[in-house]
């Protein structure tokens, strides 16, 4: 069954096109990464599916709802965690789980949920005096309330620490072993690679990429890396490596390792023109493109 359908959706705020004739299709039971640079949209995306935005052009629908025109029954399934929510001033964290549970009309112990995101001690604190990580975890056991079928969440690892994010991870596991699609937005790449059966990149608006992380290997011919060690190199040496045929991507780490996306076949050649221009090459070895490789070559062509 198909959960988030997009059609040719375009938005334009005066002169800025936000999205740019944008179609999607996510299926149910899929956890679906929506990656982006600064700007590109994913927000502006989101806000559409939750109505907070309405498209120029085209339309979206959640469960075959049209998320402007049948709002109230697209969203009727959801959990969501948008982008800079604010907690109510004077609740606690178990008044804002209660409030959750009635709005959905749904059955919940809010204590268990707050227990689940890692703040139950904090129940009775007002939500207003958390952290930004404690108000991040309570927004996602909102969105948990009452099971939904889909999950929405913007960036949702902003302002988690590293044990908070690890859990945030487990509960997207948790939440799709019991029949949730997941559909969010992050530049927490390694979590996204983790968790994520497709993911979708857009750049300017525009969706440049979707597909299985292994698929967007492929499709860059391979994505080997290359991660060389040397002497000495000058930019003069990286343009000539970014010149060559089969070569995706050329960028340093330090001042001694250069890294190399590359199709598989021209690995020696590298090596060979290495030499050839008097580099010393002190060791090497190849790793599989990581998303984030995958992610700088689709969006930062100036980095080539
Ligand atoms: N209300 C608005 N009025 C005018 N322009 C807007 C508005 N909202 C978004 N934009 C523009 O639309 C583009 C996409 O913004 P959006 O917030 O969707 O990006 P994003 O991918 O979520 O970025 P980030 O990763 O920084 O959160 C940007 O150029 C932004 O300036």
């Amino acid at each position: 069954m198909t959960v988030i359908n997009s059609t040719g959706v375009t938005k334009q705020y005066q002169t800025t096109v936000a999205l740019d004739r944008v179609d999607l299709v996510v299926e149910e039971g899929e956890t679906f990464g929506f990656l982006g640079p600064n700007g590109a949209g994913k927000s502006t995306f989101i806000n559409m599916l939750l109505d907070f935005v309405t498209p120029t052009e085209g339309s979206v629908s959640i469960f075959g709802h049209d998320c402007q025109r049948e709002g109230v029954e697209a969203r009727s399934r959801i959990g969501v965690l948008p982008e800079g929510y604010s907690v109510f001033e004077r609740l606690t964290g178990r008044q804002h789980i209660e409030y959750a549970i009635r709005s959905k009309e749904a059955e919940a112990d809010p204590i268990r949920i707050l227990d689940r995101v890692g703040i139950r001690d904090d129940a009775d604190r007002l939500a207003s005096e958390y952290s930004k990580g404690m108000a991040q975890r309570l927004v996602l056991g909102m969105a948990l309330v009452g099971e939904p079928d889909l999950l929405i969440l913007d960036e949702p690892s902003t302002g988690l620490d590293p044990n908070g994010a690890a859990r945030m991870r487990e509960i997207l596991r948790e939440e799709n072993d019991r029949g949730a699609t997941i559909f969010f937005s992050s530049h927490i790449l390694e979590q996204v690679e983790a968790v994520c059966d497709r993911v979708g990149i857009l750049q300017d608006g525009e969706l440049v990429a979707v597909d299985t992380i292994q698929g967007l290997r492929n499709s860059l011919g391979g994505g080997t890396k290359l991660v060389i060690t040397v002497d000495e190199f000058t930019d003069g040496i990286l343009a000539a490596l970014r010149a060559m045929d089969g070569v995706e991507t050329v960028i340093t780490t330090d001042e001694d390792t250069i890294e190399v996306t590359c199709v598989d076949d021209v690995k020696m050649d590298i090596l060979v023109e290495l030499r050839d221009v008097g580099v010393d090459v002190l060791n090497f070895r190849t790793d599989e493109a990581s998303l984030e490789d995958m992610f700088i070559e689709y969006t930062n062509a100036s980095n080539r």
